[in-house]
């Protein structure tokens, strides 16, 4: 729908953005630093160019639609491009993506080939060769004038300087993408981490050789010293800009040797060409042969396609796969393989018209740390994580990201009240990345970790001595363990209770009404009954923040998870009183059936350190009831394929408690089967010579007709390992829609592949039957 808006409306707006957009520029293009995620700053240039498109007056010459990057001078030298350096204009769905190919077709007047390619989130450079000679090596800067950076170029080994063969071109200026590949940026930030600690002890060093009295803060001051001297990078991008423009000559000591490790992860991949006369090649595929042959390091994620289709294929292909690709993307690049086209579409002052970025969702983002929370799980572990002002992030809305420890808040450098950059990356766990210093006003405050359980009070103390996450001790009664060990018990690898999830444990444990939970610990929960969680209250929490919700007059909201109110015929057949709701019954009807589940997975359930599904599979095999178990010596529990010696002493001291006795013997008194109906006692594995013996089978993707848990269970019951990781020693791997990283790794190593159904006559019949 066209939008109608003022002029006036549109100036004032358009201004706005222009502010923030150059402050945004000057940020990232000179002090390489990101006021804002890209995101964000792509839908400002977006509205600005909407704007402008309803009132084409608005568009003057210096607006930052018409410009490419920045000119801003930052101390270093500059140089005059022989042929102006363009950016590209940008597309966010594969809907605008077909409509610009249309519309490219339309104005080419014939088929056009596409050559697709990955957008390296780098930045640009410009290689001026004469004669096969580098002259100059120059960044983008507004795309006529760039800074000079050949002496830190030519440190680089990818950048010949000497073209190969010969023949070449009086002048030719190739285009490329400097950046630092994902593995050197690890590396990179562990070592920024290890300068940080030189500068600490060096610090130290002079102070003591001075004879000076170390006091706490000063160390404090020596540790923030050096934590700015050598900060973490924020992202490969940034990084990588900031490494190739440094004047590295104006460094020494720690600095330099920094400096040049940042020189050294950098890397190389051309993508284009400007200022060469009559190229004896068709197509800038054929450019990208040609620039290999001289010894310039090209993708090798390129491919040329011949429909549209096929650009859509490749896009979608890389969104899924972006991760397994050795550097950072933002999107992918579509260009219109031949070059006479090329200069048949021209390009606009800003970008050329043979080209587009497709963009893929963001993976980062900057949002309002709100605060620092510290939380404890069910093995008591005392954890902060941030409380953010909820932001959307690679497909989901993110509010919370753990923080780990004391330290690790200190090392990422995050105050509350920060601006922070936050990323999540595919199926990957949110992270903080690190504050946005520049925008820090001054009422940001540190965050202190506290002394005492935040859930019941008690001392945390180390997990073990010298360690620096802490824990609470008491394991036994802390509300917070307790729920967790409840909500673990009716997760999907316990003994998989719908009705008990993350909200029910809560309940359970800590409702506001009545005072006294139902279960002071785990032990009462097979005994529960309907007097007793009918009363349950709980608080309503906003889905967004999180926190409480209040009426008009400020009472904070309760709920009854547990009853309703009698329908109108129950009170009419003479029932009165509140009822029993349906989530009530189910819980108790699951809890029911749950006493005689699989014995391997009430060990799960019973939250002893280390025993998950494989290693209960194991025991609940060989042993066949808890009381073999418990009866067992260390050896004897050791020797089990799947167990070993940690296992085996956590078995021991978890017996030895005696709340943990107290557990056993309740859930037993409630009707808990410890033992498998028929089994033969120790020793005897059910599934021996089964059809996959000897044999690893890996399950990826969504294979039909199985859940996860489904397919592993399937190859064990079968007799064969069910594996996590593909590796030589892996015979089959089954995939299915979704599979990732395990498929290429599969295809990588000649595994043998399977799908659905071949999988399905894999753990019935044997791999025999596969022929
Ligand atoms: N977060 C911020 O504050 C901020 C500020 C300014 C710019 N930015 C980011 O930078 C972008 C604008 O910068 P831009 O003008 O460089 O545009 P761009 O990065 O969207 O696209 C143009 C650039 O892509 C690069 N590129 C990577 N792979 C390529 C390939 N295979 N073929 C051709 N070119 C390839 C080239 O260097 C080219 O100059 C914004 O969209 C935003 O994402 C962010």
């Amino acid at each position: 729908m066209p939008e109608n808006i003022s002029l006036e409306d549109a100036r004032v707006e358009a201004e706005e953005l222009t502010t923030r957009i150059l402050e945004a520029k000057d940020a990232y293009y000179g002090r390489d630093t990101s006021l804002v995620d890209d995101f964000t700053y792509d839908g400002w240039m977006h509205r600005l160019e909407e704007l402008e498109r309803l009132h084409p007056e608005l568009q003057g010459q210096d607006s930052p639609t018409q410009m490419v990057g920045a000119a801003e001078a930052t101390g270093l030298a500059t140089i005059e491009h022989a042929e102006r350096m363009l950016s590209l204009d940008n597309v966010f769905s594969l809907e605008e993506l077909t409509e610009w190919a249309a519309k490219t077709r339309a104005s080419a007047g014939r088929d056009v080939d596409w050559l697709t390619e990955l957008k390296i989130d780098g930045l640009a450079i410009n290689l001026r060769y004469e004669n096969g000679r580098l002259t100059s090596a120059a960044t983008r800067g507004d795309g006529r004038v760039g800074e000079i950076v050949t002496e830190n170029a030519l440190r680089l080994p990818e950048i010949p300087l000497q073209l190969d063969g010969t023949g070449h071109p009086p002048i030719v200026e190739v285009r490329g993408e400097v950046f630092i590949p994902v593995a050197a940026f690890e590396r990179l930030n562990a070592a920024q981490a290890e300068f940080r600690e030189r500068a600490y002890a060096d610090a130290l060093d002079r102070w003591e050789k001075r004879g000076g009295v170390k006091k706490p803060f000063e160390e404090e001051k020596a540790r923030s010293a050096a934590a700015r001297r050598f900060p973490s990078f924020a992202n490969p991008r940034n990084a990588a800009s900031g490494g190739l423009r440094q004047q590295i000559e104006k460094k020494n000591g720690l600095e330099l040797e920094a400096g040049m490790l940042r020189i050294e992860s950098l890397a190389l991949y051309v993508h284009g060409i400007g200022a060469w006369e009559n190229p004896p090649v068709a197509a800038q595929s054929q450019v990208y042969e040609k620039l290999a042959e001289w010894g310039l390091p090209t993708s090798p994620h390129t491919k040329v396609c011949t429909s549209i289709d096929e650009v859509a294929a490749f896009v979608e292909y890389y969104g899924e796969h972006r991760h397994d690709i050795e550097h950072e993307l933002d999107g992918i690049v579509v260009k219109v393989d031949e070059l006479s086209l090329h200069d048949e579409l021209g390009a606009t002052s800003r970008a050329p018209r043979w080209a587009i970025a497709y963009k893929y969702p963001p993976e980062e983002v900057q949002t309002k740390l709100l605060d620092i929370v510290v939380s404890v799980g069910r093995t008591g572990r005392a954890t902060p994580f941030a409380v953010m002002a909820p932001a959307q992030v690679a497909g989901s809305v993110v509010r919370q990201a753990t923080l780990h420890n004391k330290d690790v808040v200190k090392a990422k450098g995050v105050l509350i009240g920060d601006t922070v950059v936050l990323r999540k990356a595919g199926d990957v766990i949110p992270e903080v990345l690190g504050p946005v210093v520049e925008r820090r006003d001054g009422t940001e405050r540190e965050f202190v970790m506290p002394e005492v359980c935040p859930e019941c009070g008690t001392p945390l103390r180390p997990m073990k001595e010298g360690d620096i996450d802490l824990r609470c001790p008491n394991a036994r009664s802390c509300p917070a363990q307790v729920r967790g060990r409840v909500e673990h018990i009716g997760s999907r690898g316990a003994l998989d209770i719908e009705a008990l999830g993350e909200v029910t444990a809560a309940a359970l444990t800590q409702p506001t009404t009545p005072a006294d939970p139902p279960l002071e610990t785990e032990a009462g929960l097979f005994a529960l009954t309907l007097e007793e969680i009918v009363p349950i209250e709980v608080v309503v929490r906003d889905a967004e923040t999180g926190l409480p919700k209040e009426d008009d007059d400020g009472v904070v909201k309760t709920r009854a998870p547990f009853r309703r109110n009698p329908t109108a015929a129950e009170k009419k057949s003479g029932l009165e009183g509140p009822q029993p709701s349906s989530q009530a019954l189910t819980l108790l009807a699951e809890l029911e059936k749950a006493k005689t589940k699989d014995l391997w997975r009430l060990l799960v359930s019973l939250n002893i350190r280390h025993v998950g599904p494989v290693a209960a599979r194991a025991l609940a095999q060989w042993f066949g009831s808890l009381d073999a178990i418990r009866r067992a010596s260390r050896d004897e529990l050791a020797a089990v394929e799947g167990v070993g010696g940690i296992i085996a002493d956590s078995l021991l001291a978890w017996f030895e408690v005696d709340w943990h006795q107290e557990i056993v013997s309740r859930w037993e008194a409630a009707g808990v089967q410890w033992a498998t109906p028929g089994h033969p006692g120790p020793g005897a594995a059910v599934v021996e010579g089964g059809v996959l013996d000897g044999l690893t089978v890996v399950a990826t993707g969504s294979l039909e007709g199985y859940t996860r848990d489904g397919a592993q269970e399937a190859i064990i019951q079968a007799g064969g390992k069910a594996a996590s990781s593909v590796s030589k020693k892996t015979d089959f791997v089954a995939a299915g829609p979704g599979a990732g990283s395990k498929l290429a790794k599969a295809e990588e190593l000649g595994i043998r592949i399977l799908d659905a159904a071949q999988f399905h006559i894999l753990v019935t019949e044997g791999p025999d039957a596969l022929g």
